[in-house]
């Protein structure tokens, strides 16, 4: 992946790296695993015949040279990156397309955007993420029958392609308060778009500065004169043959950002764009030809592509944490520094206790995301499934759970990275070890598909709710059936299902403090959205907990019962990753376990104790375990953390490919700095 210009380059010979030469503590890890990884990696991709598929999907994009790059894509100009980007994108859905013509699914294009595949292509973003993310399912999710069969053909085929353009300059939170129009006139049977104000210009969605010809546009449903509230249009926005700006629509690319620069975002106003009555989405709410408004079920189900996109977010964030975790513990293992017994030799950096408190908590996370991910992902097939026969019960309980979990995966992604990043020193902060652009992918999660405070905020009203039903005696759906009120709680054990019961002890002890502080609010005075706000660091307090504890119960349910077929060595490591993660944040939450749980002083001690004992357990397989994560050094795309462990060679490779060391004399040298040395002051 550093590409063919940099072996030239590489002032001395011996130095470039060999192809098959392994560090040799790498080796010696490896000889250290006590389990299989293959049979680890089997377990983690579903089954042996899931494996070699993904296998087969790998080799098919990733040996192909086209999707490669020659040049990083941070030495790059933003247009260049977005250039680079646009062509690979195109490149590899002519690729998909021939994947798709041999019965690929969906699936095929999910995995090409999240964290692994996806990522190793299009490093920095992908300007067609959009038109898979999120554009195609809301077709197939808010369309008609008709509409469907019209548009999703064409999107498949990119004979269209779309983004979701709902976010406004003014507006991305609160979106009943978008400001685009919507205007039906029953005369030409036309909606009528159009951006009133500054702030009514959309801003943010993906591919829209000059990639996309059609969006998905959420406005302000205007007909007979009454405004019925957001609803989805598909607006041309380009020209199919010359692709320039439709008359009236306003269109750009918002400028560069933290990460994702090749992602081309955009902004978007429109001047009274007209647009046929089909082309508003119309499989939930409509608007007849002679502008009577039909509503809908629920007005919820306008916001089913966020829910949507939500839940592929936290399978996302477990891709991306594996891939900086085995970064970290590769580099760990080859990095040697300072000496702990004096005159003694240098010990592997993965020694220091320090540092695997670093890294192994993180290890365990990735599994403790897949599997709530995976958890949540059947509930929303079930749910979606249940919605299109017209039951809605579900919806709230689904809303509720994804709301966390997408707040709590995407902050505990970011801050494991930026660990990651921390722990590979000076190292880990060169673009090269591939951990600042995977922190800069990250970290927007926080903020896109629902800013995380704001999410915790959604989750904490469905508690508030279900504990007014608990204290009612009524029942409970099965993610809260914890706040039953006639349930006994287990006196603490220092055992890891007392840290489990614990979390579920220290969720409803928040909630119901929560509560009170409401009603107390309310009995002061304070309006009911006053006592809220006042509230509202308790609330968001108290969502994370829920979510905590529903990450540990999972994540123990899944060692207790979802792994009978491994063998006993692997069971055990999965034990330990399991205990460890519970240990950890059970560690971070020591006042909340003081307060909730009846804990003493000694039993903090006692976890201590216990998470030490785990890192050092977990220590001989840490290579091990990162190794079964099976990602290739394509997808890893750091100096830092490839398989063969060859850190310093490549360090060297990538910074030949500085443009700067292209010449013995840089040209700047002429222009500013020989007259700045001659001078004479
Ligand atoms: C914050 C809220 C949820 C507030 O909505 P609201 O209508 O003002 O609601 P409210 O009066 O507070 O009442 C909330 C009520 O609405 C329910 N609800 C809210 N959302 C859903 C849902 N998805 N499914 C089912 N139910 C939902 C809640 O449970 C509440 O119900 P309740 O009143 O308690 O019975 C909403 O406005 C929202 O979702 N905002 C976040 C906007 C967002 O996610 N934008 C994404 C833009 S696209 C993007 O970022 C793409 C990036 C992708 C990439 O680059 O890869
Ligand atoms: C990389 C990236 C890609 C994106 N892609 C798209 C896209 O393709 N399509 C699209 O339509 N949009 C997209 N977005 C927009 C994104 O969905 C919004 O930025 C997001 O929903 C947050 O909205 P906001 O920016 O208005 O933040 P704000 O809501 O203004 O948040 C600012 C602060 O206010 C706080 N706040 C806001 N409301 C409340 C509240 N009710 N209670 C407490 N605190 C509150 C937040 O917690 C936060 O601290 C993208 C954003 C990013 C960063």
């Amino acid at each position: 992946m550093f590409g063919r210009l940099a072996a030239k380059q590489v002032p001395n010979k011996e130095y470039a790296v060999v192809p098959g030469k392994v560090n040799p503590d790498l080796q010696r890890e490896r000889k250290k695993c006590t389990f299989d990884t293959l049979e680890l990696t089997h377990f983690l991709d579903g089954g042996v015949e899931k494996y070699k598929d993904r296998k087969e999907r790998e080799n098919f994009f990733l040996s192909d040279p086209e999707l490669m790059d020659d040049v990083p894509p941070e030495l790059m100009s933003h247009e260049d990156q977005y250039r680079n980007g646009l062509k690979k994108a195109c490149y590899l859905f002519k690729k998909l397309k021939e994947l798709r013509e041999n019965g690929g699914t969906i699936d095929n294009y999910r995995q090409l955007l999240g964290g692994s595949l996806g990522s190793a292509i299009l490093k920095d973003g992908n300007p067609l993420a959009l038109h898979y993310v999120m554009f195609i399912p809301t077709l197939m999710g808010q369309g008609t029958p008709d509409q469907c069969a019209y548009w999703i053909e064409k999107a498949w085929d990119c004979r269209v392609i779309g983004t979701y353009a709902q976010t406004e300059l003014g507006h991305g939170t609160f979106i009943r308060g978008l400001e685009t129009t919507a205007t039906y006139n029953p005369k030409t049977q036309q909606f009528f778009l159009n951006s009133p104000t500054l702030t009514s210009y959309k801003w943010w969605p993906g591919g829209l500065g000059q990639t996309a010809n059609y969006a998905v546009v959420v406005a302000q449903l205007y007909t007979k004169g009454e405004c019925h509230g957001i609803h989805p249009f598909i607006v041309q926005l380009r020209d199919e043959k010359t692709h320039r700006p439709m008359p009236g629509v306003i269109v750009g690319e918002i400028g560069p950002k933290l990460g994702m620069n090749a992602t081309n975002n955009g902004f978007l106003a429109f001047k009274q764009v007209p647009i046929p009555r089909n082309q508003m989405l119309m499989k939930n709410a409509q608007v007849l030809p002679d502008g009577t408004y039909v509503k809908s079920p629920s007005n919820k189900l306008t916001y089913g592509t966020m829910m949507f996109v939500r839940v592929v977010i936290v399978q996302d964030m477990a891709s991306y944490l594996a891939k900086a975790v085995t970064i970290a513990v590769r580099y760990s293992a080859v990095r040697r520094q300072s000496e702990m017994v004096p005159g003694q030799s240098e010990p592997q950096i993965m020694d220091y206790l320090t540092q695997m408190y670093k890294l192994f908590p993180y290890i365990a996370t990735v599994y403790a995301l897949k599997f709530s991910a995976q958890w949540l992902w059947n509930m929303y097939n079930d749910v979606t499934a249940k919605i299109d026969a017209g039951d809605l019960e579900l919806l709230p309980e689904l809303h509720s759970i994804a709301c966390c979990l997408k707040a709590v995966s995407t902050a505990d992604t970011a801050t494991a990275i930026e660990t990651c990043r921390l722990s590979c020193g000076g190292h880990g902060y060169m673009a090269c070890s591939n951990l600042p652009t995977t922190y800069g992918n990250v970290t927007a999660a926080s903020t896109y598909e629902g800013e995380n405070t704001v999410m915790l905020l959604q989750t904490a009203r469905a508690l508030m709710k279900a504990y007014a039903k608990a204290q009612a005696g009524e029942q409970l759906s099965p993610t809260v059936e914890y706040l039953n009120r006639n349930r006994k709680f287990r006196p603490w054990s220092n055992t890891v299902d007392s840290i489990v019961e614990g979390f579920k002890q220290i969720a409803a002890g928040k909630v119901a403090a929560c509560a009170l502080s409401l009603q107390r609010g309310v009995e002061s005075g304070l309006s009911s959205e006053e006592a809220w706000n006042r509230a509202s660091v308790q609330l968001v307090d108290a969502a994370e907990a829920h979510c905590r504890a529903f990450i540990t119960d999972r994540h123990l349910d899944m060692v207790r019962n979802g792994m009978n077929e491994l063998s006993p060595a692997l069971r055990e490591v999965m034990a330990q990753l399991c205990d460890l993660y519970c240990v950890f944040w059970a560690l971070k939450r020591t006042g909340d376990f003081l307060q909730f749980c009846g804990i003493r002083g000694e039993d903090v001690q006692n976890l201590q104790d216990y998470q030490n004992e785990l890192l050092v357990q977990i220590r001989p397989n840490a290579v091990g375990l990162v190794d079964s994560f099976d990602l290739r050094d394509e997808i890893i795309g750091s100096a830092l953390g490839s398989y063969d462990g060859q850190v310093y060679e490549r360090l060297l490779q990538s910074a030949m490919l500085s443009p700067l060391n292209a010449k013995p004399v840089h040209d700047s040298y002429g222009a500013s700095l020989s007259a700045l040395l001659r001078a004479k002051y």
